[in-house]
């Protein structure tokens, strides 16, 4: 398996807060699907965010398709983001514009600032962005505005909006914070769809740790800043699961053998 995305020593601090990250360290391969779970504050969305320069890590080196995003120059930067999509928990959308253009947006890196500015998409553009959209599942909401829809649906609509990027991996801050089980279930499974048979990266930061071991390949998971378990989701523990959450681990319901079983 190919590493995509390597993180090495990194670090970060926010002013003279203790460290919201120390020393993390872990590889994600080409294609693989990976949750990073720990307890709120742990420093998931840190982490994120220091993948894709949203805000830049105190120390330590990033990867990504062989390239040190952290010595990246804007230009270069802009052209790395075009290949790594962003799910929101919040979704991100623009209220008043339909399904497909917020769809469409998400090729806006990629665009002039004019033709970006004036909405300028090609017919090509358009057919894909409703090729995406059916295949969520969404084929028949393309022109209602985003603030008709459901938090199910929205949540498609920024999945197709970062597919059409064309990207070669999701970062998806907790995506399903904000959704009803079922939609939550219909978001988790196109997100292993994607991973699995469109080949594209996912890391997905969750609350959820019953989901994270149904759906990933790997799971990361911090405790203050911390990498406390780096591993395959079948060979973690209720012990490795403790150490993770600490003193919150007993709050969890979960079975750790019927998930691995199912
Ligand atoms: N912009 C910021 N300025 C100062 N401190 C910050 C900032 N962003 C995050 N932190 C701090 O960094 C630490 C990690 O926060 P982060 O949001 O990454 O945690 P998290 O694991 O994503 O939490 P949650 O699950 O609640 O979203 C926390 O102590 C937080 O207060």
């Amino acid at each position: 398996m190919t590493a995509l995305l390597e993180v090495n020593h990194v670090s970060k601090q926010f002013g003279n807060d203790s460290k919201a990250l120390s020393d993390v360290n872990f590889t994600v391969n080409e294609g693989e699907f990976v949750s990073i779970i720990g307890p709120s504050g742990a420093g998931k969305s840190t982490l994120l965010r220091c993948i894709n320069r949203m805000i830049d890590a105190t120390g330590g080196e990033i990867t990504f398709d062989n390239m040190n995003v952290m010595n990246l120059k804007k230009k270069e930067l802009k052209m790395v983001r075009t290949r790594i999509g962003m799910i929101f928990q919040h979704y991100n959308l623009v209220n008043r514009l339909s399904v497909i253009e917020n769809t469409l947006h998400g090729i806006l890196g990629k665009k002039s600032t004019i033709a970006g500015v004036l909405g300028l998409y090609n017919q090509a553009e358009r057919e894909q962005a409703v090729r995406i959209l059916s295949m969520l599942g969404l084929g028949e909401h393309i022109y209602k505005r985003a603030d008709q829809l459901s938090g199910g649906q929205k949540q498609r609509v920024g999945i197709a909006r970062a597919l059409i990027q064309n990207p070669r991996m999701l970062l998806c801050d907790e995506p399903i914070a904000s959704l009803d089980p079922n939609s939550a279930k219909t978001i988790m499974d196109h997100l292993r769809t994607i991973s699995s048979q469109m080949g594209i990266t996912v890391i997905v930061n969750l609350h959820q740790v019953d989901v994270a071991l149904k759906y990933s390949d790997k799971i990361i998971g911090i405790n203050q800043g911390q990498v406390v378990f780096n591993g395959s989701s079948k060979d973690i523990t209720k012990e490795d699961i403790q150490r993770i959450y600490g003193s919150e681990a007993e709050d969890l319901i979960f079975d750790i053998g019927g998930i691995h079983a199912s």
